[in-house]
């Protein structure tokens, strides 16, 4: 089943000529991992936006689930957002002034679900991305890789349809890179959730099912994973390597 159906989304800013993005046409179904990648200014970001319902595209329609996202006014684009998306940024977006357990439980407590079950959930999470011995640590006390497990956590709680990472390794070393690769491999494949990511990493990228890329707006290839992680990642770089000439 499809879950996003992009059709024909253009986007230009201002009165500007210069199209961010020029007739982008692309679907997801429920349960896949799909990657964006493209060289600085390609419109990676303008059109996660679009699709999170943060920026309205020019032209096209965005289908979620059937309905066209493009068109909801403020309030219900808030209400999907909160509903059906969970967000990943490079720089973690945590609220300094909670600790790790906090940040996490204010996600569900704006669904108002009940206490028992939002520390039950953050409980079974946590276990699993090893970070139960951090949960009452503030934001300055944690690493880049265990801030970006605190975000993760926070994004799935709620059991997000689709989950939107934006250069979740951005800010990244090599090591906390693959632990947080990893654990996007198991949230697709073990919880099932269906995970639309942007990243300049071909290594990063290498874990998802599909890759598209960006040039100038528009879709210049795609690459499917058909062998192991190595070769697709070098197939990635090389692509990304033409895109940069
Ligand atoms: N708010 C804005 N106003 C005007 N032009 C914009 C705005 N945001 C983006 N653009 C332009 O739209 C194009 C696409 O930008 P976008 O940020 O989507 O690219 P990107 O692929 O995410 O780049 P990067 O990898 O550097 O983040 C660029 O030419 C950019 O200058």
């Amino acid at each position: 089943m499809k879950l996003l159906t992009v059709e024909a989304v253009s986007k230009s800013y201002g009165n500007s000529d210069v199209l961010a993005l020029d007739k982008v046409d692309f679907s997801i179904k429920a349960g896949e991992f799909v990657a964006i990648m493209g060289t600085s200014g390609s419109g990676k970001t303008t059109l996660l936006n679009s699709i999170a319902t943060l920026d309205v595209p020019s032209k096209g329609k965005i289908l979620f689930e059937g309905v066209d996202v493009a068109k909801m006014s403020a309030d219900e684009a808030t209400i999907f957002r909160r509903d059906n998306l969970g967000f990943i940024f490079q720089d973690y977006r945590l609220l300094a002034s909670l600790t790790a357990r906090q940040n996490i439980a204010v996600a569900l407590s704006l669904l108002q679900k009940d206490s028992k079950m939002i520390e039950h959930k953050i409980a079974t999470l946590s276990r699993k991305f090893e970070l139960e011995a951090v949960l009452d640590h503030y934001p300055h006390e944690l690493s880049g890789g265990q801030k970006q497990r605190v975000a993760i956590i926070r994004a799935l709680v709620k059991e997000p349809k689709l989950l939107i990472a934006d250069e979740p390794t951005g800010a990244l070393d090599s090591n906390s890179t693959k632990m947080i690769m990893q654990q996007m491999a198991y949230i697709n494949q073990e919880l099932q959730t269906t995970i639309l990511m942007v990243t300049h990493d071909a290594y990063s990228a290498s874990f998802a099912d599909r890759v598209l890329f960006l040039k100038d707006g528009h879709f210049h290839a795609v690459l499917e994973k058909q062998e192991s992680n190595q070769t697709y990642q070098k197939r990635l770089s090389e692509m990304m390597l033409e895109l940069e000439r």
